[in-house]
Formats: structure tokens, C-alpha cells, sequence
């Protein structure tokens, strides 16, 4: 690994295009140096410019996350591929410290005619591993992308999905510095997309990671800083937070007019209003959203350390037990897991977690707090289970899936046996809630005038 500070030093960038009316116009063009030392009157430009970069300047400290934001267009995919040396500035100069790999537009980087095997020996070369090397890792990346028999067909005939998981699979697993991301992520389903997301998130701790996408909420969840590009010049350069605000207002604004002020509340002192009306019981509002659960233990992800292993997962609704069948939210479930204990253990815990898109912990709970006032211990050989029963929260419409977990010990001191990402799916459609991670049902909504004194 570079031992530099600076991981991305960008400086005065430019990036002009030539644009020419016609095939005729490109001709002569071409022809105009010839032309021109003949007739040096008749000399003239053929072209429009156009810049997709102007005058772009920044610095990104080794270990950092960056997010590129703005509209299409802007310039995003143009700056992604001078860092990348795909493509050369017109004007100033990018240093990059480290190895780059990337995983740029859908298309770029793989030879269609080729087989994926055959392209992935080729891009790990291409990205610096020896041949032993790409050897050794061979399995590992075949099992990342998770493509089957498709790997021996050539990419053209790749579905959008298929090309993405085998790009990034070469990626994970080529030592970068310095990671690329251009919004790719986008076309995996959510098992992939939660495996991309927990390497980038254990990458974060290591390397530098550039990402663009047109999610702010995943800018600000993944990135210290962002910058805003629009017309290829820097809108904007700092934390992510308040850039992905700033240019969410900008787009706003640009589609219902300048009336629209998102200026941040002061805090008014006034005289609560009294309580116009009795909460009722009942919520107001139909929250209710359509989710529908699938388990896929045959096909979940993780690591076991031969001690414990989960052997089942099942999700019912806690009324009407046998199916979960379609989930509105706020409904009460029951989640069992089930383990086999290969070893003795002394303390077993079994626990689960529900992520959302982006790999965030959205709630989960063990089963410690029954162990500390029952402890309980496994013999080798023997099954057993934890019943979780909960409301299920009412969520944004997306996919979630659930990790579920056995491990031995405390609170303080365990030992992981099995930890299974993806052993459930939780699709989420027509969903209401709107903000945040997880709605809450009303129970009362009003909009009353004050009097007028
Ligand atoms: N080879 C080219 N010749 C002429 N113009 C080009 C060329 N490549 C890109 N451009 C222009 O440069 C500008 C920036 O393009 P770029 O792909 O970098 O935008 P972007 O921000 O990545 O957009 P998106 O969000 O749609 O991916 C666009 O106006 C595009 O039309």
C-alpha cells in the first residue's frame, strides 16, 4: 500500500470534447493542417467545443470516502475515468497514489466475445495480480459473483446483473488502494448488492473509495465528503452531509421555482397550541405496505467456524402461525432460528439483524437477555431454537434481508460459530413511509387554523 497521505490530488482538470455537425465537418478537420500550410487564410476550425470539465481542483486523503454528486451530464463519469487513466485531461493533471480498480459503466472494461473466465484472468492481470496470485484467489472471486455456469458463455450474453457481479467479484479481490464505484451497484438484486456493500464497508477501513450515485441517502451514509459537479465545474466541495442537502434544494428549486426555500427552522418560542382532540386508538392513516419474505438459507452467504451452524430460519405472523404470507408492517411476527451444535457450548446465542440496501443495521436483538437470567448449555449433536416475537416496523419500499447468527459466550467476551447474511429476503412494495429508516403508524394527523385574536 502507498504510504503517501494523499490518495487523489486533482488540479485545474479540464476535459474538452470536439462536437462537429457532420462526418464532413470531422474530414476537414483532419485535413486542415494540410490545407492550412498551403493557404494559411483558409485555415479555420471545423468543431464545436465543449468542455465536460472546467477548472476542477480537490484532494482526497488516503482512507477516505468520497460521493460525486450532481445531474447527468455533469460530468461525473468524465472525472471517474481521467482518475481511472481511461480517458485523458485536456487541461491540468490527476496524481493518484496506489492501485486503482474500478467499476465503471455497464460495457466498459470486459471483451464481450470473451468467456467471463476468460475475462476475469484478464482484467485481474490488467488490475496487477500475478498469475499465482490470480490463481490462488480463482474460487474466491467465482463464489463472490455467484454466476453459475455462466462464467464458461461469453459476456455478451450476460444479463446487466451477471456482468455487474463478475466486474466487482475481480474488483474485491485485486488488493486496491483506491476503489471506484460508478452507481453500477444499482442493477444487483439485494443478496449482491448487501455483499458489495459489506466488502466496501470493510474496504472503507483500509482504502479510498470514490462513488457515485444519484441515492444522497447513500452519499451521506457512506461518504465524509462529496463533491457537487454541474456543467462539468465544482458546485460544491465538503462533508457529504451538507452537500447532498445543498444539491437536493438546487434540484428542488429547478423543478418548482425559486419559491421554493428550504432555509432551516429556527426554533420560535410560541404558546403550545392545546390539544385539539383526544388521540384515538386506531391509526388514522393506512400505513400499510405490501412485504413479502423469502428464505433462502440454500443460497446465504457468511463463514461458520465448525462449532455451530444455523439450520433454519423461519419468519410466521404471531396470530396466524404456518405463513408469513404478505406483511403490511406493524403486524406481530415470530421469527424462529434454529442451530445444531457440532461442539459443546457453554453459552450459546442465537441473533438476528434486519439491514436495509445499504448494509445499515436497522434493528435486531439475541438471545442474552434470556441467558443472563437462564443460562443454558448445548451438548454437542443436540438441535436447538430462539423464538423472537416482535411488531414488525413499517419500512420504505426496498429490499431488506436478515442476518442470523450462533456464537458462545457473553455480552463481552463470544465467539462467533455462524454468521449467515442473506437468510431471508424482506421485499417491501407501495409502501408509505416516505423519511428515515422505518415509519411508525399515527395515530392522529390534523391541520387546524389558529384563532385569530
Ligand atoms: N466522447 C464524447 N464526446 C462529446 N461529448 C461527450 C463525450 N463523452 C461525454 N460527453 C459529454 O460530456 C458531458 C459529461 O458526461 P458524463 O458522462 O461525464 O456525465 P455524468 O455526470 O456521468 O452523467 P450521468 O449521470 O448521466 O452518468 C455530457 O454532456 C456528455 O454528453
Amino acid at each position: 500500500m502507498s504510504s503517501d497521505p494523499i490518495a487523489i490530488q486533482v488540479e485545474g482538470l479540464g476535459k474538452r470534447y470536439e462536437i462537429y455537425e457532420t462526418p464532413r465537418d470531422r474530414l476537414k478537420q483532419f485535413l486542415s493542417p494540410v490545407v492550412g500550410a498551403l493557404r494559411p487564410s483558409a485555415r479555420r476550425d471545423y468543431f464545436r467545443e465543449f468542455w465536460a470539465l472546467r477548472d476542477l481542483s480537490f484532494e482526497l486523503k488516503r482512507g477516505e470516502t468520497l460521493g460525486i454528486v450532481g445531474r447527468n451530464g455533469s460530468g461525473k463519469s468524465t472525472l471517474l475515468q481521467i482518475i481511472c487513466g481511461i480517458l485523458r485531461p485536456s487541461l491540468g493533471e490527476v496524481r493518484t497514489h496506489g492501485r486503482i480498480a474500478a467499476l465503471l459503466e455497464l460495457g466498459s472494461g470486459f471483451n464481450p466475445e470473451f468467456t467471463g473466465r476468460e475475462n476475469l484472468i484478464m482484467n485481474a492481470s490488467l488490475l496487477g495480480l500475478t498469475p499465482s496470485e490470480i490463481q490462488d484467489r480463482y474460487d474466491d472471486i467465482l463464489a463472490f459473483a455467484d454466476i453459475g455456469d455462466f462464467i464458461d458463455q461469453p459476456v455478451k450474453t450476460y444479463s446487466s446483473g451477471m456482468y455487474v457481479r463478475l466486474a466487482f467479484a475481480v474488483i474485491a479481490h485485486v488488493d486496491a488502494d483506491i476503489l471506484v464505484v460508478d452507481e453500477a451497484l444499482a442493477v444487483g438484486d439485494a443478496v449482491f448488492t448487501q455483499r458489495c456493500m459489506r466488502f466496501i464497508r470493510a474496504f472503507q477501513g483500509r482504502g479510498t473509495l470514490l462513488f457515485v450515485s444519484h441515492d444522497m441517502a447513500a452519499v451521506q451514509n457512506l461518504c465524509q465528503s462529496a463533491i457537487w459537479l454541474d456543467k462539468g465545474r465544482l458546485v460544491e466541495f465538503g462533508p457529504s452531509q451538507s452537500v447532498a442537502e445543498n444539491y437536493l434544494r438546487e434540484t428542488l428549486q429547478s423543478v418548482y421555482g425559486d419559491e421554493v426555500t428550504l432555509a432551516s427552522v429556527e426554533s420560535q418560542a410560541s404558546t403550545p397550541a392545546a390539544d385539539p382532540a383526544v388521540p384515538s386508538e386506531e391509526p388514522v392513516v393506512d400505513y400499510g405496505a405490501r412485504a413479502v419474505f423469502s428464505s433462502q438459507l440454500d443460497r446465504a452467504s457468511g463463514w461458520k467456524t465448525g462449532s455451530a451452524e444455523i439450520v433454519g430460519v423461519e419468519l410466521e405472523r404471531r396470530d396466524a402461525p404456518g405463513d408469513p404470507g404478505v406483511l403490511e408492517g406493524w403486524e406481530w411476527l415470530r421469527l424462529r432460528i434454529r442451530a445444531r451444535a457440532h461442539a459443546d457450548l457453554e453459552r450459546p446465542i442465537l441473533g438476528f439483524i434486519l439491514r436495509d440496501r445499504l448494509g445499515q443495521d436497522l434493528f435486531g436483538e439475541n438471545t442474552l437477555p434470556f441467558t443472563d437470567a437462564h443460562p443454558t448449555r448445548v451438548r454437542a449433536c443436540r438441535t436447538f431454537r430462539a423464538e423472537f416475537v416482535f411488531r414488525l416496523p413499517m419500512l420504505p419500499n426496498g429490499q431488506y434481508v436478515l442476518m442470523a447468527s450462533v456464537a458462545d459466550g457473553d455480552l463481552y467476551d463470544n465467539l462467533q460459530h455462524h454468521m449467515m447474511h442473506d437468510a431471508c429476503v424482506l421485499t417491501v412494495s407501495s409502501s408509505k413511509v416516505r423519511w428515515g429508516l422505518v415509519g411508525v403508524p399515527f395515530s392522529q394527523l390534523s391541520l387546524m387554523t389558529d384563532d385569530v385574536r
